[in-house]
């Protein structure tokens, strides 16, 4: 699996921003869209794109497009706010959901929301989800897009543990992770350290004993 940590400048400040504890939602949440569009530019890279004829007012040359524009598939609650500025970013792109909670107890993922298209040959997919803790919940959502036959999938997140990231490569699945940071690992109850606590507590509130 490739793995790509975006580490600009600008990419660190709006992550910083993320961490601390006194950042209040909305700030966090505007700083979560910007990396989003930094974390998504750079995913873009990976895309295919063809050439086409076009005109300018001055003269006939060629322009460019993707060949085949991902299905956007944010991973809710905590993905939804990677959600705007990645289809803001991407126009022609369509968009799934995939709705997850982990059990605090077990840390492992209960669905509780599936929106996919049910036959996904020859489709690209952007997962994005800010956090990889333990794994288990983009490993669930990636099996669900791998089993409708996808085989080009780039996992979008903001922070990784390193037993998340082993967790997908050891998965055998066709995968590709672009994130801002890989942090030290995992706490006992698999929070990433030194991480930002619950990403979707921190954006639509809620009380989380990390
Ligand atoms: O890698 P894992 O150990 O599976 O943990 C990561 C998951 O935990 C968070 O979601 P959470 O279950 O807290 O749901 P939420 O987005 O509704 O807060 C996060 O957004 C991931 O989906
Ligand atoms: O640190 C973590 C781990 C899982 N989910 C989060 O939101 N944060
Ligand atoms: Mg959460």
């Amino acid at each position: 699996m490739d793995v790509l940590v975006v580490d600009h400048p600008l990419a660190q400040t709006r992550l910083t921003a993320m961490r601390r504890t006194e950042t209040d939602s909305g700030v966090f949440r505007a700083s979560l869209h910007e990396l989003t569009t930094m974390v998504v530019y750079e995913a873009a890279r990976l895309f295919a794109v063809e050439k086409y004829p076009i005109e300018t007012p001055v003269a006939p040359t060629e322009g460019t497009r993707l060949a085949n524009p991902p299905l956007i598939v944010p991973v809710l609650r905590a993905g939804l706010g990677m959600a705007d500025a990645a289809l803001a970013l991407l126009p022609e792109s369509s968009m799934g959901f995939v709705g997850l909670a982990r059990d605090e107890e077990t840390h492992e993922p209960r669905a509780y929301m599936e929106s996919l298209p049910g036959d996904l040959t020859g489709q690209p997919v952007l997962v994005l989800d800010p956090m990889l803790a333990t794994g288990g919940s983009l490993l669930h959502c990636c099996r669900l897009l791998a089993d409708r036959g996808c085989t080009d999938i780039i996992i979008c997140c903001v922070l990784a543990a390193p037993e998340g990231v082993d967790r997908l490569k050891d998965s055998g699945l066709p995968l590709r992770l672009v994130t801002a940071s890989i942090d030290q690992g995992l706490n006992e109850k698999a929070y990433i350290v030194p991480g930002l606590g619950d990403a979707g507590d921190r954006q639509f509130g809620g009380m989380r004993r990390f």
